[in-house]
């Protein structure tokens, strides 16, 4: 069962030399990502919640307290799964006996078994190298054994520290569907530890910016990255990841209808089924703005908006931020434009724009 009550994080005090003072709430199901610099302190927040690392402060989860000023849960009492950026797993032992290590630890000790074996080969797509040996895996499919092995120990949270960092461009590629698959089946709530925002966008729910050892912001993904005095949309490859139903299909041409809080798209290629929800994302630097709807281009996509906001990125640039539709009643968009056109267009906050969407990518 998912729980509506949020995880409480708060932890504070001295780590060596580094001041460690985080405190968020962050939703008990889906994925929560900490992402921030190297340093700014992600791998001792999940140290911390892990009960390996002992600072002062609170975590509960659903309600359940396992540390605040009374007391302290020691780790191996905290029902978690932990996934690390390699894969450690047991060279002698085959996949399955693997996979099952930590499922005989906690449910043939009386833990009840909510995630099982045949669940989890399925899910991560593990039926063919049951019987084979770690050794002869791909540094993907170690991966993927080793998120499989943390879900059998029947954990109520999943702690991921980069999971994906020693991989390359290709296993990442490969494993990402199945994280998400596994986002979209298990009710299980995650705390991912990522400094790659591309991974974050794919794969978070909600996201916890964090910066030399302090919250810089904590909030839902979509939020975050469409607020322009924040440093995710200020990159090169701001944009916003949002969430599409697909309406239906254009055979004529091969395009995908989308329709999203505010607006609707059209898609090249066809892809899902009727009523079903994709995750897509529209970069900044595809959006621009104009104030006519139809002057005559090959972009499909041009949407009404109500600019929300504003912000120089430098002396040629201006971020600006789109609510979708004519009051502005849905969800939030960004635009890369230079200065100049703003201010020829006399754009400001509050005017009525058309949003012309060049490229949306479905994630
Ligand atoms: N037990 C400890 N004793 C002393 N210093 C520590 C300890 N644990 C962490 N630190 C310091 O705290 C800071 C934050 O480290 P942490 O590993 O949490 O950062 P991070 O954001 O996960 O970094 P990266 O992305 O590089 O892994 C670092 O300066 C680290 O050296």
């Amino acid at each position: 069962m998912t729980s509506t009550v949020p995880m409480q994080v708060h932890f504070h005090g001295m780590l060596g030399r580094f001041a460690l003072d985080v405190a968020f709430t962050a939703p008990a199901h889906g994925i929560t990502a900490l992402f921030g610099p190297s340093g700014c302190g992600k791998t001792s927040v999940l140290r911390c919640v892990a009960g390996l690392q002992r600072l002062d402060g609170r975590f509960a989860l659903a309600g359940e307290v396992w540390q605040d000023e009374r007391q302290f849960r020691p780790p191996h009492r905290r029902p978690i799964g932990y996934v690390f950026q390699e894969a450690s797993l047991f060279p002698h032992l085959s996949v399955r006996a693997n996979l099952l290590y930590g499922h005989r630890r906690t449910v043939g000790r009386g833990v009840t078994e909510t995630i099982r074996l045949d669940e989890v080969v399925e899910l991560l797509g593990l039926g063919r190298m049951l019987d084979r040996s770690p050794r002869h895996l791909s540094g993907g499919e170690r991966q993927r054994v080793a998120v499989g092995r943390a879900l059998l120990s029947q954990p109520r949270l999943l702690l991921m520290d980069e999971p994906l960092a020693a991989l390359d461009r290709f296993s990442k590629e490969e494993i990402l569907p199945y994280l998400e698959r596994l986002h979209d089946t298990l009710s299980v709530p995650v705390l991912l530890v990522s400094h790659d925002i591309t991974e974050v966008e794919r794969l978070a729910d909600h996201l916890v910016l964090l910066r030399a050892g302090r919250v810089e912001a904590s909030g839902k993904l979509a939020e975050l990255q469409a607020d322009p005095k924040l440093p995710v949309a200020r990159l090169p490859e701001a944009g916003v990841t949002l969430k599409a139903q697909v309406e239906g299909f254009d055979a004529e041409y091969d395009l995908t209808m989308l329709a999203l809080p505010g607006g609707r798209l059209q898609v090249p290629g066809v892809f899902g089924e009727a009523g079903t929800t994709q995750r897509i994302r529209i970069t900044a630097s595809d959006v621009s703005l104009a104030r006519h709807p139809d002057d005559g281009s090959t972009i499909l996509n041009v949407l009404p908006a109500r600019i929300v906001a504003a912000e120089k990125l430098n002396h040629a640039q201006i971020m600006a931020v789109m609510a979708l539709g004519e009051a502005g009643e849905g969800d939030r968009v960004l635009a890369r434009v230079t200065r100049k056109s703003w201010d020829l267009l006399g754009l400001a906050p509050g005017e009525l724009v058309y949003a012309r969407v060049k490229g949306v990518a479905l994630m």
